[in-house]
């Protein structure tokens, strides 16, 4: 593995893709029957759902308008060659993947996104393919499960329910394959970014840190374990911070946390040994401000909620979060053998404190062994392995083969050794789309 420092790149670029293939869509699962070759010439785009207990996380395809015609020319060049009928055609849809996400409690924001951006395609609301098939979609995420009734009688399609451990891999492993300048590492106010040789990708941990959080040991595609979980994760902070802040959203929650500071709650070492390092009488080797108990100064001061500043105390929670998932991730890869954790979920949300204090704790506690990584795509690990699961089935999917470019900076970005003045080192803009390429494999059937 190399690691390279590079320039940031924009929040808004852009996944350019190319979408390959038509194929005789298998009529249990498939998006269409297909009868004719003009079905191919107008086809839904296709998009994946990842419905967690915070986020509905969406990705979508859409084509370039120049796409069609590259769809043409292949596929007539490849009849002219007698590779129709019934065999497999390679034409070239130009297009770009998007990413949108919506808070869960909010789901009807996301059923008006959909319809407003006709991703649904071309047939309309409510979807009855030809040959009077269902339209599936595939989805993961415990509301694939909850909220599949509703997507049924609001557009008329059937989510189509992956695994969410499988997306979750499927999802990490394709972008930390194909997509450049995708893992990072952040420390000490520095992100650096990490090209990982994917002969040399595994095995690694991934830690996804979404309302809980799961610990995957992955040891090739398709090839994990669960190894462990917690249920202190990005809803604890959201839900505990919403109540001890009475903040009125998330982000309001982080920006406060940007402002704050820990040691007005947090009891320290120093506090304890009364200002001194706990290692000057111990063999142990606590600095005086290390935390010694998060949330510890509450119990000796003679305050209440209210006296304490809410970004104080929403920079100890999150400290307190992120320490604790830290560790107990550190953990998990001693006992697997594990030098890589990669970290995704958003939680993160590129979040500098976050990243650093996951970071530190990996390191403290690895004694600089093992290594904290950061994903760009970091959310939507889930929705992109649910969108990669078309191919798996082998029917009108997408494959995402490899990224073609990635488009040049849009805004100019700050130096990674530049501090930023926002608690964000880099975001995904939401509804942003990026460069891409991206293979359908599909046989098309000529009648
Ligand atoms: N805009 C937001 N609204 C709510 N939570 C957010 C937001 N952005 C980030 N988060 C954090 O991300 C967590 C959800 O992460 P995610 O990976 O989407 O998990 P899930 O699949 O469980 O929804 C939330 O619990 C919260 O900590
Ligand atoms: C149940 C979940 C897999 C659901 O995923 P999420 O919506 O949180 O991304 C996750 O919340 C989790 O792994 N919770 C921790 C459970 C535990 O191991 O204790």
């Amino acid at each position: 593995m190399s690691s390279a420092q590079m320039e940031d790149q924009s929040q808004n670029q852009s996944v350019k893709c190319t979408e390959i293939g038509g194929s005789e869509r298998d009529s249990e699962n498939n998006m269409s029957s297909s009868t004719s070759r003009f079905d191919y010439y107008d086809p839904i785009s296709p998009w994946a759902l990842d419905i967690g207990g915070s986020l509905i996380k969406l990705v979508y395809f859409s084509r370039e308008d120049n796409s069609l015609e590259n769809y043409l020319g292949k596929s007539v060049a490849a009849e002219n060659t007698g590779v129709l009928n019934g065999c497999t055609t390679h034409p070239v849809l130009n297009g770009q993947l998007h990413f949108a996400k919506f808070e869960t409690t909010k789901i009807n924001e996301c059923l008006d996104f959909i319809e407003s951006k006709q991703i649904l395609g071309s047939c309309g609301r409510h979807q009855e393919v030809s040959g009077g098939k269902t339209l599936t979609i595939k989805a993961t995420g415990g509301g694939a499960y909850k909220f599949a009734n509703l997507f049924k009688e609001k557009f008329g399609v059937r989510l189509d329910k992956e695994d969410e451990m499988d997306c979750l891999v499927a999802g990490a492993n394709f972008l930390l394959k194909a997509v450049p300048h995708e893992a990072f590492t952040y420390l000490d106010n520095r992100k650096e970014f990490v090209q990982i040789d994917p002969n040399d990708l595994f095995p690694y941990l991934l830690v996804n840190i979404g309302s809980g959080v799961s610990m995957i040991k992955v040891d090739g595609d398709g090839q994990f374990q669960r190894v462990s979980g917690t249920s202190i994760g990005g809803g604890t902070f959201w839900g505990l911070g919403r109540l001890l802040t009475k903040c009125q959203s998330f982000d309001e929650l982080l920006e406060l946390s940007h402002r704050g500071n820990n040691r007005v709650i947090d009891m320290l070492v120093g506090d304890i040994y009364g200002g001194l390092d706990y290692s000057k009488v111990s063999k142990i080797g606590l600095s005086a401000t290390a935390i010694a108990s998060s949330f510890g100064k509450a119990i000796s001061d003679k305050k209440e909620l209210q006296d304490y500043k809410p970004e104080d105390i929403a920079r100890s929670l999150l400290r307190l979060i992120s320490n604790n998932i830290g560790q107990i991730a550190y953990l998990n890869a001693l006992l697997h053998g594990l030098k890589r954790i990669i970290f995704g979920g958003f939680f993160i949300r590129g979040h500098e404190y976050t990243m650093d204090t996951i970071s530190v704790a990996v390191q403290f506690w690895s004694k600089g062994e093992a290594k904290a990584m950061f994903l760009r795509h970091e959310g939507f690990l889930g929705a992109l392995g649910a969108f990669k699961s078309y191919e798996k089935h082998g029917f009108g999917g997408l494959m995402v083969d490899h990224l073609a470019e990635q488009t040049p900076i849009v805004s100019p970005r700050p130096h990674p050794n530049q501090k930023v003045n926002g608690p964000f080192t880099e975001e995904l803009a939401d509804n942003e789309s990026i460069d891409c390429s991206v293979l359908s494999v599909e046989t098309l059937k000529l009648t």
